[in-house]
């Protein structure tokens, strides 16, 4: 997909605003922030005693001039002093990782099960332009990320700016002439970090678009195997893959050097500093004016600042990389879907029976705004009367369910269910009361059972044999190796496209809605089943209102009226014998189908 076409949405770009976007999501953990908050702040100021231990160590206890049995107790007792330290604080950090971690997977499982709640609630719009695969990459490479920046990076950058600060100030307590020295270089520092961490970011939402674009194209290519088999692309299909895993490689591989670039930049740089302020202080130490124990302390909190710097430019980069992915989760979860329930619904008339009227309703598709699909429609299909629709490939007859079943919203007329308009209905409602067996049904990774219970979740064992016996898809159901809990494989691998079409009826049998909508139902039965279901599909027609697409038109000889459509206009309208006797498009499709002697 091209990346212009990729669905997108204004978000902010600065990583703390990003960031803070989140908070909703960490704040029912509040508490355990807290938690983790103070250990992480007790554990790094247990940290910074251990040099000021060492001070006490060198200056008191190592005194030549008192090597007597009390300064051996000192030496013992500092030494227990600073085991005991290490003990607590070992401790410490493992809580702290605990209960880190803990909010780390906590936030990401709510942050996935949050944008699948937002991705299922968008209409087929927002699927045209957004590829499942790369809803798929988002949805696992982008919230791992999080997860990585949630559940150890903040924390570790927080144990190091938190060391940071503590060191700094120790190292002012040590000796402020080394300290401001120290200080002054490091400032010096702070800028180029800052504008290298920036490239970073956009370097990683860069190589995490090449990674859902990657995924995007497997996803697709795997749907369409036997295609993809049968015009023997695999080759092509390697090459196309390749490339694109390729393209990603590179994109990960320019932020992998920026951030390879900052490491030594950031090491060498505060390396360098120190060494620096290291060889004044031993200067100092020679002339008298620092003791030798201070000098060690110093040296310990120099390091100790220095590693809590690398870590903080370290964090710094993944939490840019993490906020290139939030930025594409952001998206996600603030895309507000093009059909929404009106805000104040309004209850069913009568949610049993339904009569349906179209009025001059015009509609375009969102990617062909200059055609229309549908052009000025009027229609009345009263309670239990059955419609055939029918007309030419792309008359607009599958649009027409389309916008019954509200994917889309009409641009001019209307469209009403017993009078009552259908965007004034809750979407679940007016769903609720259509049952539909599409053109290419869907058959899930279960077994018959389950996949026949989709239509009605509440329903008996026994409900769903009756409408698979309906559908004439008891008998090939039975014979399968497990029967009604055999699974069907994905996608209905399994099963033969007619066997396939007999499920998608059980299942809208089962439904019992008033409205039914059938999509060439019967266009993959051959005509010995054709005519088994036809029976089942006159039972289930009985007292619904029904709308049939059909191609064939010996399948539609019973329906009360039939329409025909053109270019989404409706263009001849009446009973198949009135039709016959004009010499309109159906009378010609009938003498082609329906007089043909063998
Ligand atoms: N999602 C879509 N986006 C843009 N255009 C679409 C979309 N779906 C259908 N169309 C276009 O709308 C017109 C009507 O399509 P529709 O699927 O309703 O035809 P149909 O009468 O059901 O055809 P068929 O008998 O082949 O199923 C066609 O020109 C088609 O190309």
């Amino acid at each position: 997909m091209p990346a212009q076409a990729r669905f997108t949405l204004q978000t902010p770009s600065r990583p703390l605003r990003l960031f803070s976007e989140l908070w909703p999501l960490l704040r029912p953990y509040r508490w355990q922030i807290l938690l983790a908050f103070c250990l992480l702040s007790l554990a790094s100021a247990i940290l910074l005693l251990v040099p000021w231990a060492f001070r006490d160590l060198i200056d008191q206890g190592f005194r030549t001039d008192s090597a007597t049995a009390q300064s051996m107790q000192d030496i013992n007792r500092h030494f227990i002093f600073i085991c005991g330290l290490v003990i607590v604080w070992a401790l410490i950090v493992a809580c702290r990782y605990f209960i880190v971690s803990w909010i780390g997977e906590r936030v990401t499982a709510d942050l996935r099960t949050l944008v699948y709640q937002r991705v299922l609630m968008q209409s087929p719009q927002f699927f045209e332009t957004l590829q499942t695969g790369e809803v798929l990459s988002r949805l696992s490479a982008d919230t791992t990320l999080i997860q990585t920046v949630v559940g150890s990076s903040i924390s570790l950058g927080l144990r190091s700016l938190f060391q940071f600060i503590g060191g700094m100030i120790m190292l002012a307590i040590t000796s402020w002439y080394l300290f401001s020295l120290n200080l002054g270089l490091m400032l010096l520092l702070t800028l180029p970090i800052l504008l290298i961490g920036r490239s970073v970011r956009k370097l990683s939402r860069e190589s995490q678009d090449r990674i859902a674009d990657s995924s995007a194209m497997a996803g697709e290519i795997l749907n369409a195997m036997p295609t993809v088999q049968a015009f023997t692309q695999e080759p092509r299909e390697n090459q196309r893959f390749h490339h694109s895993v390729e393209t990603s490689f590179h994109a990960a591989i320019r932020r992998i050097r920026v951030r390879a670039f900052l490491a030594a930049f950031v090491i060498a740089g505060i390396s360098a500093a120190i060494i620096f302020v290291l060889w004044l202080g031993a200067h100092q130490v020679t002339q008298g004016e620092l003791s030798g124990g201070e000098l060690a302390s110093f040296i310990l909190y120099a390091a100790l600042v220095a590693s809590s710097v690398s870590t903080i430019a370290e964090v710094w980069g993944d939490i840019m990389r993490a906020a290139g992915a939030t930025e594409r989760l952001l998206e996600l979860l603030n895309s507000e879907p093009a059909i929404r329930n009106p805000s104040a619904p309004m209850a069913l008339a009568t949610p049993s029976t339904a009569s349906i009227r179209l009025e001059k309703v015009s509609f375009y598709y969102p990617s062909k705004p200059d055609q229309a699909a549908l052009d000025q429609i009027s229609l009345e299909v009263k309670t239990g009367e059955t419609v055939a629709l029918i007309g030419p490939s792309g008359a607009g007859k599958t649009t027409l369910f389309q916008l019954l079943l509200r994917f889309y919203d009409i641009h001019e007329g209307s469209i009403t269910i017993n009078g009552q308009d259908i965007r004034s209905l809750s979407l679940s409602s007016l769903r609720n009361m259509i049952a539909i067996v599409p053109q290419d049904p869907v058959i899930f990774s279960a077994n018959a059972l389950e996949n026949i219970r989709y239509g009605r979740p509440d329903a008996s064992d026994e409900e769903i044999k009756r409408a698979a016996q309906a559908a004439q898809a008891h008998t090939f159901i039975e014979h399968l190796p497990q029967g009604y809990n055999t699974f069907l494989g994905e996608r209905g691998t399994r099963l033969s496209g007619g066997q396939r079409q007999r499920i998608a009826i059980a299942r809208a049998i089962l439904k019992n809605a008033p409205i039914l909508l059938l999509d060439e139902a019967t266009s993959a039965l051959d005509a010995e089943s054709e005519n088994l279901v036809q029976q089942g599909l006159d039972m289930a027609m009985q007292g619904r209102t029904t709308l049939i697409i059909a191609h064939r038109l010996a399948t539609i000889q019973n329906a009360d009226r039939i329409v025909v459509l053109e270019h989404g206009r409706i263009i001849e309208t009446g009973t198949p014998h009135e039709l016959r006797r004009q010499s309109g498009l159906y009378s010609r499709l009938a003498k082609l189908q329906l007089d043909i002697q063998p």
